[in-house]
């Protein structure tokens, strides 16, 4: 069963239509990268796998099931944007993944529960490399350190489904290459099917198993609003990857 399928999705504003005829099965464990032109629905497509907003017409399902109108980590789809808390330090920033995650009514976490999120946290920033920034808060980080912080934050959670809108679109070459590397090995080791935006066709072909190529077909000169995007080129990439991630074959009795 395919983790995602989206079934002749479209997604119209009164002003205009942002996407239109989407068709996709993605198997659990795949690795997608999602290029297009400025303004082409990327983000839109994120936030609808998301749940954040509704389709007009067409349907996705998360592992056959429809997507609920509630969005939450609970659900097991993360969307890992620029999102670490100014006032908390970088330890309680990646406890307040696993606290939206884990404790909806209560909010916070106490006792052995908060000690246990304490030390999956401390895992985490071992893991991103902020061990020793442990106490710092974000302001006190470089860039590239807190995107690796929202990474942690966004990982904690283990979440089926990785939301990532261009997460690495402002770091130097050398804190990006070490960013893709955590970000494969991650993937590999949680098994999570991930959806990453960029502007980076090489950055897409790098990482992606598969790479999703968002275009308008159609144009109206006089009324740029009245076609939306769909997916143009639907490319099958770094095979040999994407065969480690399937689920191994049932033996047939
Ligand atoms: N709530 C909204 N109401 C009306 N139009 C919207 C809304 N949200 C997004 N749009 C429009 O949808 C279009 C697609 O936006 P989106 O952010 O998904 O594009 P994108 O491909 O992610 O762009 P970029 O690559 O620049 O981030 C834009 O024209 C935007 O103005």
């Amino acid at each position: 069963m395919s983790a995602v399928s989206v079934r002749d999705l479209w997604m119209e504003y009164p002003n205009q239509v942002v996407l239109e005829r989407l068709n996709l099965e993605i198997a659990a464990g795949s690795f997608c990268a999602l290029v297009g032109p400025s303004g082409c629905g990327k983000t839109t497509f994120l936030r609808l796998l998301l749940g954040e907003e509704r389709p007009t017409r067409g349907a996705i399902t998360v592992d056959g099931q429809p997507l609920v109108a509630e969005p939450g980590p609970g659900r097991g789809v993360v969307f890992q944007r620029y999102s670490v808390f100014p006032h908390r330090t970088v330890l309680e920033n990646v406890i307040m993944g696993r606290e939206f995650a884990g404790s909806r009514l209560l909010g916070r976490l106490f006792g052995a529960a908060r000690r246990a999120a304490i030390e999956e946290a401390e895992g985490w920033l071992e893991c991103v490399g902020l061990a020793a920034h442990r106490d710092k808060y974000p302001a006190e980080l470089s860039g590239g350190m807190q995107q690796r912080l929202a990474i942690a934050q966004a990982l904690i959670v283990k979440p089926r489904i990785l939301l990532l809108d261009e997460p690495f679109g402002a770091l130097d070459p050398g804190t990006r290459a070490q960013m893709h590397e955590l970000l494969l090995r991650l993937w590999r080791e949680e098994r999570m099917t991930v959806f990453m935006v960029t502007h980076d066709l090489k950055e897409g072909f790098t990482l992606a198993t598969r790479v999703l190529a968002f275009e308008k077909l159609r144009i109206d000169p006089t009324d740029p609003g009245r076609f939306g995007a769909t997916i143009t080129y639907d490319l099958k990439v770094n095979e040999e990857r994407a065969a480690e991630m399937a689920p191994p074959l049932a033996l047939s009795a």
